[in-house]
């Protein structure tokens, strides 16, 4: 796989710059970038080329109010690398959402060790793929999986990572879940989990939300945590695909892009039901008329 690299230059006093960092990359990860490196350069980035999203990173630094940011956009290619490789070594420490829910890493834990109460343990082996609950999108639409009826319902996770928004749905009693991702490396990871969690009625497919045109089915839960301006385009599609009274969750954007996404929504004809916000990031759920 190839990469395209940029530099970021940071202008901030000495002491401020560990948080300039933490900021930009958070900023950069909404963009798509999957990592960061300190190197001779500067801080470098590395996104793949159909998943950089440079209007969100350009209006993301345009609006960075401690610091200034310049990227240089004359990219470069990278050698394909699995960036997660020494965190996957090492593992993720167990997540507990909403003392329900306990999201762990099976190479490193068994479910002896992890908290006793929780009623839910779901088993996630990240490989090259996002979604383990470490990050705050994928924490936030959990707990709203975690406090939705599922039993009986058709799910679709659009942009699926690890898998984790589905298999957690289908633990939860979700009759049916259909996932897709960009990303193959995403798809066979979250094949891969699927099979770890015991979750057999779960279809992942490779490509993007063009490939619903060719879906019969209809959903009663969507769920997206991609970022701002692939929402944006694909909500009509996936309320398109949303059954009457079906429900819809986004997350993967910042809370100052919130009235842009309720407004795009409300257009559509959904009604916002619930709201939340975690260190900057939100999550929105919607419901269809
Ligand atoms: C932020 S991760 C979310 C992963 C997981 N669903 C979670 O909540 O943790 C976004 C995922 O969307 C995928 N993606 C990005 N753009 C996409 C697109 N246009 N269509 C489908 N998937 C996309 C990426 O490959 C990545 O796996």
């Amino acid at each position: 796989m190839e990469y395209l690299k940029a530099i970021f230059t940071l202008n901030v006093a000495a002491n401020d710059e560990q948080a300039a960092k933490d900021l930009l990359a958070d900023l950069a990860a909404a963009a798509g970038f999957e990592a960061f490196e300190e190197s001779e350069e500067g801080l470098t980035g590395y996104v793949q080329p159909h998943l950089l999203d440079k209007e969100t990173l350009d209006e993301a630094i345009a609006n960075f109010p401690i610091v200034s940011a310049r990227i240089e956009y004359e990219m470069e290619e990278a050698e394909n690398r699995n960036w997660n490789e020494e965190w996957e070594a090492n593992g993720f420490e167990p997540i507990c959402i909403e003392n329900k829910c306990v999201i762990y890493d099976a190479r490193h834990y068994s479910p002896e060790d992890l908290p006793a109460n929780m009623s839910l343990q779901v088993a996630i082996e990240p490989r090259q793929a996002f979604g383990t609950g470490t990050h705050e999108t994928t924490r936030m639409v959990v707990q709203q999986l975690l406090n939705l009826q599922l039993a009986g319902k058709h799910l679709l996770d659009c942009g699926c990572g690890t898998g984790i928004l589905g298999i957690v749905a289908a633990k939860l009693g979700a009759e049916s879940v259909l996932g897709y991702d960009i990303d193959e490396w995403s798809v066979d990871n979250s094949l891969h989990n699927a099979t770890l969690n015991g979750v057999e009625n779960m279809v992942v497919v490779k490509g993007d939300a063009t490939a619903l045109n060719a879906e019969k089915k209809y959903f009663d839960v969507v769920v997206a945590n991609i970022n701002r301006n692939i929402l944006l385009a694909d909500l009509p599609l996936w309320v398109e695909k949303t059954t009457p009274k079906g429900t819809i969750v986004l997350s993967g954007f910042y809370q100052t892009d919130t009235p842009i996404l309720v407004e795009a929504a409300k257009t559509l004809g959904l009604a916002l039901t619930s709201q939340k916000e975690l260190d900057g990031w939100a999550c929105l759920t919607f419901g269809k008329q």
